[in-house]
């Protein structure tokens, strides 16, 4: 058995761990599939370079109402693949050969998983161990289990953006993250899309009320079907469709919809990669979810106390699911690896999120059912403002009747609790929002403590600020003033 002094199973945020103060250990990485992990080969990354062009297909289409009439003309779909894909492929590429150039690290590109506490074996058989094991082994695309599910017509996102073709009817099973941004690609890009969830409700997790506008949207932009659980894909022979796609309505088996596609993407949800790995084996607690249990160190649970030497991060995890968490909860495991004299935490307290659809969503904090449920459990009151983007001067630009910026403050202290966001540049917006509260910045003091840009779009974020029914506070005391003319 071979004895590293770390092993890290995983190459997503897990192989952002090594820095120059790693140099000296004797370090294995592990991963069984493409080097580099879920965000940059099938995730955030290339998704988001398909989002950006659909975004701008479906400007073209929108812009009629501004005066000015423009068509898309061409999609070419396999030239937009193959350069999305060159620019990745040669990182994750370019990724692993660094790692095998240094003399310290070995690679093992095969899947692990534990046979006892610290003790792995590869796929190919080989022991190894470490005293120090940093467990960041992601998570996996759910598959309904239902007939026809490995049809060649039936991708996860994890397939679909190599596909050769754009296809003509797309059928999106799942109203979450995943179901949205792929139904606004190929929507946008000129797809028949048809997008199917099984609860009434789209983006479950966000504010209602940015969620009804952004369904309402999205079903200008595409078919929208909700309260419909999938049963059965067929093959379909014929020149109108590739495949069957049939769905049945969980109150009354009786119902059925049937929608013809040349795709299928299933995006019911992800799953942690603790049963790949027999984290069991390893002595770890499996939450009740799949997630392994860890404290706000990142130490891994055995019995629910800190297994020695075990640490984990990222989607294997956490209920987040997102990259920035992941390279944040990274970081900590990169710090409290070498200092374990001197823990620091991961600050999961404001987390946020975006949705890279058209219009954008974005979203922070709590929402106003949540707050209000805060609200009477801390015996205090809270505040909610709607600001239309389309109030704003920049809104009348873009003459838009869609967007909106809600926000959420503590009355008494104006402490802003969330915000949500759906419309232009959310995910842009958001941020100012992300640091007072990260900051405790009330909600006074960041409209009236800072100029706005005039006629920007974020006076939508100062204008919502200001609806508010929160307490004015002098601005920040400024230690001296610098810059200006
Ligand atoms: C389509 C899509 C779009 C997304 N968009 C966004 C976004 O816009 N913003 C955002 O914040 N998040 C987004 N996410 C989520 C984000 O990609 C993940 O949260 C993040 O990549 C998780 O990183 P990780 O390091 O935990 O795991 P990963 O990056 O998944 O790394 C885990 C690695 O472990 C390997 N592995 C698994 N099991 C084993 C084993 N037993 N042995 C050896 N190796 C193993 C895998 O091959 C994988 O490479 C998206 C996800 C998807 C699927
Ligand atoms: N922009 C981003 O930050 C981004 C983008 C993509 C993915 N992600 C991450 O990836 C994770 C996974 O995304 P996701 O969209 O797959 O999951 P999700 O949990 O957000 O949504 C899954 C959806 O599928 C539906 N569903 C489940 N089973 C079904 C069935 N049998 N028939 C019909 N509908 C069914 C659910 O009702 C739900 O709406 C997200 O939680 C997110 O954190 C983030």
């Amino acid at each position: 058995m071979r004895t590293f002094d770390l092993i890290i199973i995983g190459s997503g945020s897990g192989n952002s761990i090594l820095n120059e103060d790693y140099e000296g250990l004797d370090v294995a990485i592990v991963d069984g599939g493409t080097f580099g992990g879920t965000c940059l080969n099938v995730g955030c990354i290339p998704t988001k370079m398909y989002a950006y062009p659909a975004t701008l297909a479906r400007h073209t289409a929108d812009a009629d109402r501004l005066g000015v009439r423009a068509e898309v003309q061409d999609v070419r779909w396999r030239e937009m693949r193959d350069r999305i894909f060159g620019r990745i492929d040669a990182i994750s590429q370019g990724g692993l050969e660094y790692r095998r150039t240094l003399p310290q690290v070995t690679v093992y590109q095969e899947h692990v998983r534990f046979v006892r506490p610290r003790v792995l074996r590869t796929a190919s058989g080989e022991e190894i161990t470490a005293p120090r094991i940093v467990v960041a082994s992601g998570s996996r695309p759910v598959r309904p289990n239902v007939p026809g599910i490995d049809l060649p017509q039936v991708h996860t996102s994890d397939t679909v953006m190599r596909i050769d073709e754009l296809p003509r009817r797309v059928v999106v099973v799942g109203g979450g993250y995943i179901g949205a941004e792929f139904a606004h690609v190929f929507s946008s890009l000129g797809s028949r899309v048809t997008q199917v969830n099984r609860s009434q409700r789209l983006l479950r997790y966000h504010d209602p009320e940015i969620a009804e506008r952004f369904a309402r949207e999205a079903s200008r932009q595409w078919k929208l079907e909700t309260g419909w659980t999938l049963t059965a894909i067929e093959e379909w022979a014929g020149d109108e469709c590739a495949a069957m796609v049939t769905f049945r309505d969980p109150e009354d088996p009786e119902l059925t919809l049937r929608l013809p596609a040349d795709v299928v993407l299933v995006a019911t949800g992800r799953q942690p990669n603790t049963d790949v790995l027999d984290a069991r084996a390893g002595g770890l607690d499996v939450r009740e979810d799949g997630l392994l249990a860890v404290d706000e160190y990142q130490r891994a649970l055995s019995d629910g106390a800190p297994a020695e030497g075990v640490w984990a991060l990222g989607d294997i995890s956490s209920p987040y699911q997102l990259k920035h968490v992941a390279n944040a909860e990274a970081r900590t495991v990169q710090h409290n690896l070498l200092n374990p004299g001197d823990l620091r935490a991961t600050d999961h307290r404001f987390v946020p999120s975006a949705v890279f659809t058209s219009p954008q969503i974005a979203s922070v904090g709590m929402t106003q059912d949540e707050a209000e449920q805060w609200a009477v459990e801390h015996g205090t009151e809270i505040t909610v403002k709607v600001q239309d983007y389309g109030a704003t001067a920049y809104g009348w630009a873009m003459e838009d009747h869609t967007g909106l910026c809600k926000l959420i403050a503590e009355k008494g202290t104006g402490r802003l609790l969330g915000a949500h966001l759906v419309g232009e540049e959310a995910s842009l917006l958001i941020q100012p929002l992300v640091q007072a509260m990260s900051f405790g910045l009330d909600a006074h003091t960041m409209a009236r403590g800072q100029y706005w840009i005039h006629p920007a779009l974020s006076e939508v974020v100062e204008n919502a600020l200001l609806g508010l029914e929160v307490p004015e506070h002098s601005p920040l005391a400024r230690q001296e003033l610098v810059g200006g003319r």
